[in-house]
């Protein structure tokens, strides 16, 4: 089956089905300009380097470290996610590619966090959101940093090794040059890309210790996760019939209790 566009029903799959074709030129794919606004791409990819640089600056300067380290990893996951994108898959990079629009309940979720910060350092009364308040709160550091930078990775890896077959919105058509991927990190993840993802948002929690958002983010991620890999697997079943089935009975997902 190849794409048709009047197939999409969404205004997003609708861009992402026409942006699906890389424009070739000399022989090599480039992302196409209608979809690549250079105006939005510079503005958040300014915005992007603006608080990397001064979270960076403000490091060694203000004592919540682990507070900087949240903005500092969540400024590169979403440099990457366009880097990634445009350089592994150049025909489906768009301007949404930095997942910045990535809805109203992503936006929620990162102000819970911030909120749950703030208010526990300013209503509590000992400096416990500290790093080096105790030995515990130097190994919990150490390990949500270790999700974090595992999830960085894992999804990174996704982005790469999926190539042309990844895209940001679900395909409900098989396209031209969508080919099942099973090598590499996809060899140890059925879905590395939400695995990634589910581990560096908990990770994140935790270097903050924010015990409300950590299990908020866990409930709500794993949901989401739960409900979206049934809903792709369908049309991968669709797609790739006895080849995804079998893949599907000797890869695991590597996020607890999804199948
Ligand atoms: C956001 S990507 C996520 C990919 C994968 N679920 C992951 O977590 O790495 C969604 C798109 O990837 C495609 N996809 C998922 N698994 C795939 C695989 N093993 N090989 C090729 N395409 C895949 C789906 O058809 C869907 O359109």
């Amino acid at each position: 089956m190849t794409k048709t566009a009047s197939d999409s029903n969404s205004a997003e799959q609708h861009k992402e089905y026409q942006n699906d074709l890389p424009v070739i030129i000399d022989g090599k794919p480039y992302p196409d300009i209608k979809f690549n606004a250079l105006d939005i791409i510079s503005k958040t990819s300014f915005f992007l380097g603006i608080l990397l640089g001064y979270s960076l600056g403000l490091l060694p300067r203000f004592k919540y470290t682990n507070l900087i380290c949240y903005i500092i990893f969540l400024a590169i996951f979403h440099f990457l996610e366009f880097y990634l994108t445009s350089k592994f898959n150049p025909g489906k990079v768009n301007n949404d590619s930095f997942l910045l629009n990535n809805g109203t309940g992503y936006f929620y979720a990162h102000s819970l966090a911030l909120a749950e910060f703030i208010l526990e350092v300013w209503l509590t009364p000992s400096s416990w959101k500290l790093i080096s308040f105790s030995t515990v709160n130097k190994i919990v550091f150490s390990l949500g940093l270790i999700l974090v930078i595992f999830g960085q990775i894992v999804r990174s890896l996704a982005l790469i090794t999926c190539g042309k077959s990844f895209s940001h919105l679900v395909k409900r058509e098989r396209l031209a040059d969508h080919e099942l991927v099973t090598k590499g990190i996809y060899s140890y993840s059925r879905h590395p890309s939400y695995c990634g993802f589910f581990w560096f948002a908990i990770g994140l929690e935790v270097i903050c210790f924010n015990p409300i958002s950590t299990v908020a983010f866990a409930i709500v991620l794993w949901n989401f996760f739960s409900h979206r890999i049934s809903y792709e697997e369908k049309y991968l079943l669709e797609f790739f019939g006895e080849d995804y089935k079998l893949y599907k009975q000797n890869v695991g997902v590597g996020i607890p209790f999804i199948n």
